[in-house]
C-alpha cells in the first residue's frame, strides 16, 4: 500500500527521513502517526525509527536534545519543528515514568517492529508513502480491531501498561478487543500492580474521556484491571454503571468526579482518593468542587448566593455531569441564572474590608464575616450593590 498524498506533518518531516538515508541509514514514520494517517484522525507528531546510532543521528543534524540517548532516543529540531528520532530497538521491562528499563538495538526495522505493542501500532511508512505492514495492522485497521503483535502475554510481560493501552485504544478510536488479547490481559492483570500510578493514570484518564469509555470501561472490569488500580478493588458492583451510562465524561475533572459518585465516596474521602492517584492539588479542589455542587443541586434548588460560591466553571461542569449520569437539570436554567447575578466575584462589590475598617468595624474576624453577610444580601436582593444601601446595612447588622 503507498500513501499519495500526505499530509503537512509529514511533509514537513520528509527531508529529515532524507538526510537519514543520505547519511547512509533507514529511517521511517512509526506509531501512531501512521495508524492515525490511515484512520484520517488529527495527528499530533509523528515519531521516526532509525537504523542510525544516537551519535550518528546528532552528527548529521545541527540542532538536537538528548532526550533518552541509552534508550535511543534523540530529538531533532528542524524548521522550527521537533522530531523524536529512535534507533530500531527492543525493550523490555518499564520501572520508571515513560522509559524502558533497558533496550536492545537490533539490526532492522522487522525487529523494532516485532517488539511493538499493537497490530496498528507496528505499521511504519516510507519516504515514499510505502506503508511496511508485518502484522495485519491494515486488515485490523479495517476490521476495528485491537490485537497484540505476536503472543500478547510476552507484550504485557515486556510492558504491564500495555493492557491499559488496550484499553485506552479501544475507547479513542471505538475499536473492540481481539479475544486472545483480551484473554492475556485477564490472565496477567496483576502484572498492572507493578507500573506506577502516573502512567496508569495518564491512560484511565484517556480512556475515560473518549467516545467509546462505555465499552472499554467494560473491559477494563470484567478482565480485572480495575481491581490493580487505586480505590477500585472490591469496587466492580459500583463500577458497573459506568458502561450503562449514555454519554462519556469530557473533562477529566468530570471523570473524577464520576468516580467519585459511582464509589459512593463520602466528602472526607475524596482528597485521599485522588492522592492515591497522583492528582494535582487544582484537580482535587476542581473535582471536590464539582461532587460537592451536583450533591447540592440533587437535594434542593440552588440559590444565588449557592451560584456565587459555584462559580461558573463549575456550575456548566456539573451539569455536563447530571446530564452523563441522567439526573433532571435544567442547565440553561442555572447558567442564567448565574449570568444575572448581581455579582460574580469579590471585586464586583462596591466595598471591600477596608470600607468597613474605615466605617468603624474593628479588625479582626468580624470583617470577613460581615463582607460575607453583605454580599449574601446583596445576592439575595435584599440590598443593592452600593454604598449607601451597604452603609444601612452595616448599621441595622453591627
Ligand atoms: N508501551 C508501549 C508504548 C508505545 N509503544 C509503541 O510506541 C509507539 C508510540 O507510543 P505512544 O506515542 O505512547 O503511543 P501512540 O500509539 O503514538 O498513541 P498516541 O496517539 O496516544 O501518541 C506506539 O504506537 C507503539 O508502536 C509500545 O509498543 N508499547
Ligand atoms: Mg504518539
Amino acid at each position: 500500500m503507498k500513501i499519495n498524498n500526505l499530509p503537512e506533518v509529514f511533509t514537513a518531516a520528509l527531508p529529515v527521513l532524507k538526510e537519514i538515508n543520505e547519511a547512509g541509514y533507514e529511517a521511517y514514520f512509526v506509531g501512531g502517526s501512521v495508524r492515525d494517517l490511515l484512520l484520517n484522525r488529527h495527528i499530533h507528531d509523528v515519531d521516526i525509527a532509525t537504523s542510525a546510532y544516537p551519535m550518528e543521528i546528532k552528527q548529521i543534524f545541527k540542532k538536537t536534545i538528548d532526550t533518552g540517548i541509552k534508550h535511543g532516543t534523540v530529538t531533532v529540531l528542524y524548521e522550527g519543528e521537533s522530531y523524536e528520532i529512535t534507533t530500531f530497538r527492543t525493550e523490555s521491562g518499564y520501572q520508571d515514568f515513560r522509559r524502558p528499563d533497558h533496550v536492545t538495538f537490533v539490526q532492522n526495522l522487522s525487529e523494532d517492529l516485532k517488539r511493538r505493542d499493537f497490530t496498528i501500532n507496528a505499521l511504519a511508512m516510507d519516504v515514499d508513502g510505502n506503508i511496511i505492514d508485518h502484522f495485519d495492522g491494515l486488515g485490523d485497521l479495517e476490521k476495528h480491531l485491537i490485537r497484540a503483535v505476536g503472543k500478547a502475554e510476552n507484550r504485557f510481560h515486556e510492558d504491564a501498561l500495555r493492557m491499559m493501552r488496550a484499553v485506552r485504544f479501544m475507547s479513542q478510536l471505538q475499536f473492540t478487543l481481539e479475544p486472545e488479547t483480551e484473554q492475556a490481559i485477564s490472565d496477567n492483570h496483576e502484572l498492572l500492580s507493578k507500573i506506577s500510578v502516573e502512567r496508569i493514570r495518564d491512560e484511565f484518564v484517556k480512556m475515560g474521556i473518549a467516545p467509546g469509555s462505555q465499552k472499554a470501561f467494560q473491559i477494563f472490569l470484567d478482565t480485572g484491571l480495575s481491581e490493580e488500580v487505586p480505590g477500585f478493588r472490591g469496587k466492580k458492583e459500583n463500577l458497573a454503571l459506568y458502561p450503562q451510562l449514555n454519554f462519556s465524561p469530557t473533562t477529566e475533572a468530570n471523570l473524577w468526579a464520576l468516580m467519585i459518585i459511582l464509589l459512593k465516596l463520602p466528602n472526607d474521602k475524596i482528597p485521599h482518593f485522588m492522592r492515591m492517584w497522583k492528582n494535582s492539588n487544582a484537580m482535587e479542589r476542581q473535582v471536590a468542587d464539582i461532587v460537592a455542587f451536583f450533591d447540592l443541586i440533587s437535594s434542593h434548588a440552588p440559590n444565588n448566593y449557592d451560584l456565587y460560591k459555584a462559580g461558573l466553571e463549575t456550575i456548566v461542569s456539573t451539569i455536563d455531569l447530571a446530564h452523563i449520569l441522567g439526573q433532571p437539570v435544567n442547565g440553561s436554567a442555572l447558567v442564567d441564572s448565574y449570568e444575572a447575578l448581581p455579582i460574580k466575584n469579590n471585586r464586583d462589590l462596591v466595598i471591600d474590608g477596608h470600607f468597613l475598617l474605615k466605617n468603624g468595624i474593628p479588625a479582626g474576624p468580624r470583617v470577613g464575616l460581615l463582607l460575607e453577610e453583605i454580599k449574601k444580601a446583596v445576592l439575595e436582593g435584599v440590598i443593592s450593590n452600593n454604598e449607601a444601601a451597604i452603609t444601612e446595612f452595616i448599621s441595622l447588622n453591627h
